[in-house]
């Protein structure tokens, strides 16, 4: 059975179905989960997002990824035992991670898919949008410039640095690349909340530096180097060999212990009892 249910697949008797069923693709409108339901952005207060575990705060990116692609499928209602194994994690674990939002959906009936991506995308802050900036325009620089997928999901690229006087000036999708002292005045000119450092490993810290004096307070960094920043600055740093280290930790540690694990993939057979456990499955 594929995941989630679309406008015609919705066969549960629910005094809400009938005013759902219209906001496919649209507004959120009433919600499954009862009457009066809020609205998308007069909803029901939320827990403090500091109050919600790191852990659980990335489980809910990866939900709200797999709600993109089932909203894009037209999909209204998604049980939970689906959204959990879509998204690689037990449905026990999905359920606790969505108790922090507060009630969402309903026994035996399942999340309301724009409704729950609302709530998700306020409590990780994404409703009001990211303007982000990069810095270090090079092999790296330059995929995640081109990447056309973060604007889907609420940030868009809003300037681009580099200090290489062969760059500057070039274009690089809908942006020209501007030099890298131009950051800070740039920063605020273009509202920027988010700066990504792309440079080699020993500018990092000097553009670390850069990015808080232009007033960001979060920055995600590709440098392996460990940056110092001021305690209000949020850093995220991404590590793809860390990450391939962890993939071969637990490969080797599960060779022998755990049989070949089905894959699930929305649109495809759904196994919940049996949803793999590392990463998501969903199909790309
Ligand atoms: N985290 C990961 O998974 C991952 C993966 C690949 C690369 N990297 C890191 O990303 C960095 C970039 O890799 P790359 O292959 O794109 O390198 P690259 O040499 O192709 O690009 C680096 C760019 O940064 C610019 N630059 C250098 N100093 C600068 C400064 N002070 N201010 C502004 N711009 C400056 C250079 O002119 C160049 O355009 C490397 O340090 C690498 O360690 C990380």
């Amino acid at each position: 059975m594929p995941v989630g249910r679309g406008a015609n697949d919705v066969t549960e008797t629910h005094q809400t179905h009938g005013s759902v069923a219209p906001g496919v693709t649209g507004a959120v409108g009433r919600s499954v989960v009862g009457s009066p339901a809020p609205s998308v952005t007069g909803a029901a207060p939320l827990p403090e997002s500091r109050d919600i575990p790191q852990a659980t705060v990335t489980r809910l990116a990866t939900y709200l990824r797999v709600l993109g692609v089932l909203t894009e499928r037209g999909t209204i209602i998604v049980s939970s035992e689906e959204l959990a194994a879509a998204s690689g994690v037990g449905s026990a674990k999905l359920r606790k991670d969505l108790s922090f939002l507060g009630p969402n959906g309903v026994r035996g009936v399942g999340y309301d898919v724009t409704r729950l991506r609302a709530r998700i995308e306020r409590a990780l802050g994404l409703d009001r949008g990211h303007k982000v900036v990069l810095v270090g325009v090079g092999n790296l620089g330059q995929a995640l410039a081109g990447y056309g997928g973060f604007g889907r999901r609420g940030f868009s690229m809003v300037g681009l640095f580099d200090s290489d006087p062969a760059r500057v000036g070039a274009p690089v999708g809908d942006l020209t690349v501007r030099h890298v002292d131009e950051l800070e005045q740039a920063c605020a000119e273009l509202e920027a909340t988010i700066g990504v450092i792309s440079t080699p490993d020993e500018a990092a810290q000097e553009v670390a530096d850069r990015l808080v004096r232009a007033g960001l307070r979060c920055i995600l960094s590709f440098s392996p180097t460990s940056l110092d920043v001021p305690d209000h600055v949020e850093m995220r740093r991404v590590d793809l060999a860390v990450e391939m280290q962890v993939l071969s930790f637990n490969s080797a540690r599960n060779t022998e212990s755990v049989p070949t694990a089905p894959r699930v993939r929305i649109g495809h057979s759904a196994v919940p009892s049996t949803a793999p456990r590392n990463g998501s499955v969903i199909a790309p």
